[in-house]
């Protein structure tokens, strides 16, 4: 069956590499081909979160039942030119961060441990690929450096600033200023104010070849690595390599406050409630259904692919989002093996995934025990399923009537 998907160029941001559309797509295929050298990551991880308030250093707070800085590791390992990702936290928070690997499939993470400073645990982050004869973390050309709580970054920028960076040694993505910047006096008075037009905010991601920002590191002053807070500057300073600098999405934002989570949080459910995957079971019926639905679905982007084992496999990993249309008669045998298929990809682990089981009846109404039967049959499979993560709806369609059956979490 011919695949039909809306346009995808007005998609929000898409953390963690979520979904991959069109343009994901094309980046996938421009970073393979173009990234013919090593890349790691050194995500810095160690702070304590204290503008954030909270108990739990931000990094690790949970969006979606998930920690935040999943969804920024997530956004780097789905990336195949991407080797490692080094993440450095503070030494109480070395099993946690193995366990957050473990559990969320994070295979090209090797964690360290971070110091005082953020210069201080980006610098022990660098270290851990110097002069190692570990496999994991081989020597890379290109170095990014991603702050661990900015999960919004999108391969398309990674790409233009590790391709930057290569080419001139330093990249870093900038955003113009939202207010503007004054100089205070001692007494707290206004000093002067700087032209607005003429500065950006330094965000992340930032990239480097490896020797000019471990060379920068390694002259460091003590008050660099105390106060400092702008790695560019280093490479400037230390290595006289003058960063190429370019403007990102305004997504780049570092979740600094509550109302940064709570804004991340927001755009992450956004973006796994804008596709679905419309799963069309054998029949004319079915397929017109399918087809229908995609034409009203036109706030998501939607695939509608047949049933056929193998197309569904390669739509899988692209959304949250189910809609499976079968015929009268065919019970719910298919969502198990459906469910089987997500586990096998490693697909539930991140995010909770939806199914809409819609059942067209064609035939008469079957008789109020066999429909009560089939009730407590999807409901059992429901609350099974649940378990994975996989949350499952019901709906009946017969000839005269829609029927929504409960579904498990519903009774909860
Ligand atoms: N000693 C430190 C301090 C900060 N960071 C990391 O650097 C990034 C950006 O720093 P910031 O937003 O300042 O994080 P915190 O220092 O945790 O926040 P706060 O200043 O509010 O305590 C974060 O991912 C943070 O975990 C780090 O690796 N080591
Ligand atoms: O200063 P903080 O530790 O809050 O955050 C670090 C940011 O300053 C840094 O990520 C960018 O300015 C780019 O260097």
């Amino acid at each position: 069956m011919q695949q039909e998907r809306c346009s995808s160029s007005d998609r929000p941001l898409d953390p963690g590499g979520l979904l991959s559309c069109d343009a994901e797509r094309s980046a996938a295929r421009l970073g393979c081909a173009a990234v013919d050298f090593p890349v790691a990551v050194v995500l810095p991880a160690g702070g304590s979160g204290e503008r954030m308030g909270l108990p739990t250093p931000k990094q690790f707070c949970t969006i979606l039942n998930r920690p935040l800085i999943s969804y920024t590791i997530q956004a780097f390992e789905r990336l195949s030119w991407i080797v490692t990702v080094v993440v450095v936290v503070a030494t109480e928070n070395h099993d946690l961060m193995l366990n957050i690997a473990r559990k969320y499939n994070h295979t090209k993470v090797k964690v360290v441990h971070g110091g005082t400073t953020r210069h201080r645990s980006i610098f022990n982050g660098l270290q851990a690929f110097s002069n190692t004869t570990d496999s994991l973390t081989p020597k890379p050309k290109v170095v990014i450096i991603h702050d661990a709580v900015r999960p919004f970054v999108e391969e398309d920028l990674l790409l233009k600033i590790t391709l930057a960076a290569k080419e001139q040694g330093a990249s870093g993505a900038i955003r113009p200023l939202v207010s503007t910047v004054i100089a205070t006096t001692s007494e707290g008075y206004l000093d002067h104010s700087l032209e607005r037009a003429k500065y950006r905010a330094s965000e992340m991601p930032q990239g480097f070849l490896y020797d000019i920002i471990f060379q920068a590191y390694q002259q460091c002053s003590e008050f660099d690595f105390e106060f400092g807070t702008e790695c560019l500057h280093l490479a400037l300073q230390y290595c006289g390599t003058n960063a190429k600098l370019i403007e990102g999405p305004p997504t780049l934002w570092k979740v600094t406050y509550k109302r940064d989570l709570a804004a991340a949080e927001a755009i992450i459910k956004e973006t796994l409630s804008m596709s679905a995957c419309i799963i069309a079971g054998a029949g004319a019926e079915a397929v017109e259904l399918a087809k229908m639905l995609q034409k009203n679905l036109n706030m998501m982007e939607t695939d509608v692919i047949s049933c056929a084992k193998e197309s569904n496999t390669e739509y899988l990993s692209k959304t949250q989002n189910f809609i499976h249309i079968s015929m009268s008669g065919s019970n719910f045998s298919g969502v198990p093996e459906m469910v089987k298929r997500f586990e096998d990809i490693g697909h539930t682990r991140l995010y909770p995934l939806v199914v809409v089981w819609v059942q067209l009846n064609m035939t008469k109404q079957s008789v109020d025990s066999q429909k009560t039967d089939e009730l407590t049959a999807f409901m059992g499979l429901a609350s099974e399923v649940i378990q994975g993560n996989v949350l499952l709806y019901g709906i009946e369609i017969n000839h005269s009537k829609v029927i929504f059956l409960m579904s498990y979490h519903y009774i909860c």
